[in-house]
């Protein structure tokens, strides 16, 4: 069975992670620190995989997601059942996954765990790896919105690095549904619980948890693979690669297609990020994330 940890803080997650690491002890011992590089800490070489959850019901709609928790759809299943097969093809194996508080991040990385035939691994989720909170702009369709506003505005909101959208409002329809919901009862904080959050904003609290938690682990050689979200990732990747806030602007993660890196001692990616999936399947579910705030 697959043992599912949700970790709160950055200090319980640590403790967390220690009596998994003793529970799990037969499944952690086997963990090889992946060292394939050359001799020389600064070429030694460790993986990591990242995926976007597959197509969730809102993606489906053309709906401004966010911290909605939006289910998948048959195709996300799909996506996130191919996403596994990929990752079993490349004989890709893992030591511990992260992902978000959100279902649609939880059910792609159980798929692929389920079809690359590794669910013992334990399993880390934080809030720190939901989607960008959107606002005010949560449950509105994209097109639509452009339409209105105009797709110059949409863009800003949607990829701009430090423009945020409008807050999320206590009379929004989803407020409740998200403020109120039980599985934030501990974190965040009231004072750190987004009410809407531009790229940056995203960055500034997904990066401690990279920094905090995934690079010792990484450092320590545990194989890892982190099912997140389009934003949540694009923060990661910003960090990862040293994008500009221009470059940023223009990396639109497909769902349920896993990426890999490459880094060397200091986490540096030795080379550009890795999909498994052929480049042009790639390049046109790329451009179809961009094309979502379009105005129809
Ligand atoms: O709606 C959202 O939460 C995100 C991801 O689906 O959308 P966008 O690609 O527009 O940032």
């Amino acid at each position: 069975m697959t043992a599912i940890m949700k970790i709160n803080n950055l200090s319980q997650c640590l403790s967390c992670l220690l009596s998994s690491k003793l529970s799990h002890s037969r499944s952690l011992s086997k963990a090889t620190p992946k060292c394939a590089g050359p001799a020389g800490d600064n070429k030694k070489k460790f993986v990591i995989v990242m995926v976007r959850h597959g197509q969730s019901e809102w993606n489906e709609q053309n709906l401004f997601c966010g911290w909605y928790d939006a289910q998948l759809t048959e195709k996300g299943k799909q996506e996130a059942c191919a996403a596994g097969k990929a990752v079993k093809d490349a004989k890709l194996k893992f030591d511990l996954a992260h992902t978000s508080l959100l279902k649609r991040a939880h059910d792609t990385l159980q798929a692929v765990l389920e079809v690359s035939e590794q669910t013992k691994i334990p399993i880390c989720k934080s809030w720190r790896l939901n989607e960008r909170h959107y606002g005010g702009l949560t449950g509105l369709n994209k097109a639509e919105t452009a339409k209105k506003f105009g797709e110059e505005k949409v863009k800003i909101w949607r990829r701009s690095f430090d423009t945020p959208p409008p807050p999320m409002e206590e009379d929004h329809k989803y407020y409740k549904a998200i403020h109120k919901d039980a599985r934030y009862k501990d974190e965040p904080q009231p004072c750190e619980f987004p009410n809407a959050e531009s790229l940056k904003l995203t960055i500034e609290r997904t990066l401690p948890y990279w920094n905090d938690v995934i690079v010792p682990q990484i450092k320590q050689g545990k194989r890892i693979i982190l099912a997140a979200h389009g934003n949540s990732l694009r923060g990661i990747v910003k960090h990862l690669d040293q994008l500009s806030d221009e470059a940023i602007m223009e990396l639109n993660i497909p769902t349920g297609i896993p990426f890999v890196y490459e880094l060397d001692a200091q986490i540096k990616p030795l080379a550009p990020m890795k999909f498994l999936g052929d480049a042009e399947t790639v390049k046109k579910a790329m451009e179809s994330v961009a094309k979502q705030g379009k105005a129809k």
